[in-house]
């Protein structure tokens, strides 16, 4: 049976949430699942604006059948080219044969090398600043590459001024019944996962962010429709405000996230000693983690909100210990920039773990690293404590500057 929910009169979205995948691109954890959002648009024209991804296709026809209503369907709009939204254009080619898919050169051109379909007479290629004219509806296109893929491009109805966004402004989370920002309360309920969305998978892609949020901030928008998560019918200026910050690296919360690796429990414990001093000290804002037990997606996350970081390691083989190795691996590659560290090492017998993260902390953009750099010999003693003592201060003193 369809499930659907109107935008607005002539605009429904024909989309569904899946609650059975446990983990999103066989990589993050979507404990809360995760919805594909695809929008029908039913003027003297008939547009759909993406599709969905295969575990959904049932829902999906069932949607677009009872939202057609008997019509046909006149155009397929691809704004973006990943299998999770276009697992469905082929059957609705099947199905729709009078169906033209629109595109980029870019998009067809994937079409063609994920799919074996017939494209002949079939597409309508786009350029940017491109208009298709649906009745009392009109759709710009725009590009906005690598808001995620190079082919992407983002869709502008100008009478209703709904911008259908792609990937960007999305979020993990299946929508229970709900479907506009203004039925949840985002910050509390959605935040999070929103963050964690942005900062993993588009996360790298600052500038191009910044340079499509400076396109689109010519246009009157009043509703944004994203591929993943709640639709934004007001309050765009909260969710702009989160895109401008991760977008520019910089951070949401004056806070301080310690990230931990540990075996046997004792640079465990120095972050333990070091958050009671930091919260004696006044400071609020503390989140502890172990990097082994805590999904890198949620600690790159918190690196994105977070203005100061605490980052211990034990020597391991001379180098730095695999959880955290990976975590600084995935900061690198995820252009993390702009953060205030503190460093904890451990070892045995030749402690060397702190050299090796400043090191990959220096090939980052504008980290400070703070000093001094605590060293613990095996487990935490008088001249080691005071040496976390003397990073507590100098996090504090950053902290209120
Ligand atoms: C596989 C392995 C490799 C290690 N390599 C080093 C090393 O190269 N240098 C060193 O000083 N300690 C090394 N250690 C020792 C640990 O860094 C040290 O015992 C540390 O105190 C462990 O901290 P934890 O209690 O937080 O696990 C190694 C330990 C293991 C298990």
């Amino acid at each position: 049976m369809y499930c659907t929910r109107k935008i607005t009169d002539n605009i429904t979205w024909v989309g569904g949430s899946d609650r059975r995948l446990a983990l999103f691109e066989n990589l993050f954890p979507i404990s809360r699942g995760v919805a594909y959002n695809s929008y029908l648009i039913a003027d003297e024209k008939t547009a759909l604006v993406d599709t969905v991804d295969s575990s959904l296709s049932r829902q999906f026809l069932e949607n677009i059948y009872h939202t057609l209503d008997g019509r046909s369907l006149d155009y397929l709009i691809v704004n973006h080219m990943e299998p999770d939204h276009c697992a469905n254009i082929e059957e609705l080619m099947f199905r729709f044969p009078e169906m033209k898919v629109i595109g980029n050169a870019k998009t067809l051109n994937f079409i063609r090398q994920f799919y074996d379909m017939e494209l002949e007479g079939r597409t309508i290629t786009v350029k940017e600043g491109d208009k298709l004219e649906l009745g009392r509806h009109t759709l710009n296109f725009f590009f906005a590459p690598m808001v995620h893929w190079p082919e992407v491009m983002v869709s502008y109805e100008e009478t209703e001024k709904i911008l259908f966004a792609a990937d960007a402004f999305g979020s993990f989370g299946a929508l229970d019944g709900i479907l506009f920002n203004d039925e949840v309360n985002f910050d509390r309920d959605w935040l999070d996962d929103a963050r964690r969305y942005y900062s993993n998978i588009v996360g790298k892609y600052g500038s191009q962010v910044q340079a499509a949020l400076k396109k689109l901030s010519a246009l009157d928008i009043q509703t944004i429709c994203p591929l993943h998560g709640p639709v934004w019918r007001t309050d765009l200026a909260y969710i702009l405000d989160k895109y401008n910050h991760w977008s520019t690296y910089e951070p949401e919360d004056k806070s301080v996230v310690l990230i931990y690796g540990s075996m046997y429990g004792d640079t465990e414990n120095a972050v333990n000693v070091l958050a009671a001093q930091l919260a004696e000290a006044g400071v609020k804002n503390i989140r502890v983690y172990d990097a082994s037990s805590t999904h890198v997606s949620v600690l790159i996350s918190e690196i994105f909100r977070s203005s100061h970081l605490v980052l211990a390691s034990p020597t391991y083989n001379a180098g730095i210990y695999p959880a955290m190795l990976n975590l600084l691996h995935d900061m690198a590659a995820l252009n993390i920039q702009n953060r205030t560290v503190g460093l904890i090492e451990n070892g045995t017998w030749a402690p060397s773990a702190g050299k090796s993260m400043r090191t990959l902390l220096e090939g980052m953009k504008n980290m400070t690293i703070l000093e001094p750099v605590a060293t613990v010999k095996s487990a935490l003693k008088k001249d080691s404590r005071d040496s976390l003592s003397q990073l507590k201060d100098a996090l504090v003193a950053s902290l209120n500057s």
